[in-house]
């Protein structure tokens, strides 16, 4: 937990005036959630390229204003904080921009979509000399996850050896290709195998089963991903994202004592003329409803109190980093090693 030495402009008493850049599916989820959800915060503007979709969600709330220029919306006077959740493409500059007001931010994951611009947002907020930045895996705040983190920290299943992941989307989004299966998808995997394991990942390797009929556009869906880490443990995920069923997200840890799941979504099983089961849910926006909650009252919470918690801008660059080896796995083929710089010392 890192500790600014900024205290945000709100008095604890009021509450938090958020920038939401972004008003998008998650931009416009995020700005109802602030709203209507938690509690400390309020919208105090909403910024889109798209000047309709602004004006359109900024009007939903009392006082909201809307803008098109990041950059101008976050120079008013009131602004506390900034969350972004505009195209991966458009963060770079957003985060910079944030980080020149010394301004905190949440950043809808990717950080940014390649290493190098992570990098230079990272070295940003290094001459700033604090951290500023949290980024948006929101699965650190998903009940199921957290207690397998919790678990694991015992110590009482003995070592991590391997770690299995499902990822399986109902439909991949127009115009989506191979790479963004890894850049969009897997980066989830990317980050939770990390924070799971305490690890980093050192190689990826990226395999290709004949793509299933129903992938559009002739994409390699799905995809069957191998990390290694530098524990010596081994990750896999399978990404599906025209599984055309519902989405679903697990993770298996197999460890020298024993073995702990998450993902099963069995919150009620029926039993009914003859037939048992459950349902599945069809998105992220409901399976992930409650540690996107979580995520973004935690965010204001420590806001609130000056501090930075919660994945950091190096988590962010180690996924980007980790990213670039898969793509270069699945378009070269073989194995690809992940080239990390040194970790600054303002990330422990
Ligand atoms: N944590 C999670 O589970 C999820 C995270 N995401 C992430 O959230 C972010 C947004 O994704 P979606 O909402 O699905 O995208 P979207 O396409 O629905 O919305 C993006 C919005 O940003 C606007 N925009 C584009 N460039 C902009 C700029 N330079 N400044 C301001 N606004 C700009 C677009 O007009 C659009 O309204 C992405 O980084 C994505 O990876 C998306 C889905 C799930
Ligand atoms: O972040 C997300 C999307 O961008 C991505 O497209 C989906 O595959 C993930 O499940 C979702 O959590």
């Amino acid at each position: 937990m890192a500790r600014s030495s900024k205290p945000p402009t709100s008095s604890t008493s009021s509450p938090l005036n958020v920038v939401v850049i972004g008003a998008g599916r998650m931009g416009a989820d995020h700005v109802r959630r602030i709203h209507e959800v938690i509690s400390g915060a309020r919208v105090s503007a909403v910024v889109d390229v798209d000047a309709e979709r602004a004006k359109d969600v900024a009007a939903r709330f009392e006082g909201c204003t809307a803008h098109t220029d990041p950059a101008a919306a976050m120079a008013a006077a009131d602004v506390d904080a900034v969350l972004i959740a505009s195209p991966g493409e458009a963060h770079e500059a957003a985060l910079l921009a944030a980080l020149a007001r010394d301004l905190p931010v949440l950043c809808e994951k990717p950080l940014t979509p390649d290493a190098a611009s992570a990098l230079r947002v990272l070295e940003a907020e290094r001459r700033l000399g604090r951290r500023r930045i949290q980024v948006g895996f929101m699965r650190r705040y998903d009940a199921e996850y957290l207690k397998l983190e919790q678990l694991l920290r015992t110590g009482q299943l003995g070592r991590p050896l391997l770690l299995h992941h499902r990822h399986r989307n109902v439909a991949s989004p127009p115009g989506w290709t191979s790479d963004m299966l890894i850049r969009d998808s897997v980066s989830h995997e990317m980050d939770v195998t990390r924070w799971l394991l305490g690890q980093e990942i050192t190689a990826v390797t990226v395999l290709r089963p004949t793509p299933s009929g129903n992938a559009p556009g002739g994409i390699q869906d799905p995809q069957f991903v191998i990390f290694e880490t530098d524990g010596g443990a081994i990750a896999d995920v399978e990404i599906f994202v025209n599984c055309g069923f519902g989405y679903q997200v697990q993770a298996e840890v197999v460890c020298e004592r024993g073995t702990a799941r998450v993902g099963d979504g069995h919150a009620m099983i029926t039993h009914m003329a003859g037939r048992w089961g459950g349902t599945v849910a069809q998105d992220y926006l409901e399976r992930f409803a409650a540690a996107y909650d979580r995520e973004v009252q935690a965010w204001v919470d420590a806001t609130r109190r000056g501090r930075v918690t919660g994945p950091t801008a190096w988590d962010g660059y180690a996924a980007a980093a980790v990213c670039e080896a898969g793509v270069r796995s699945l378009t070269e083929g073989g194995r690809v090693e992940v080239d990390l710089v040194e970790r600054p010392t303002l990330y422990g």
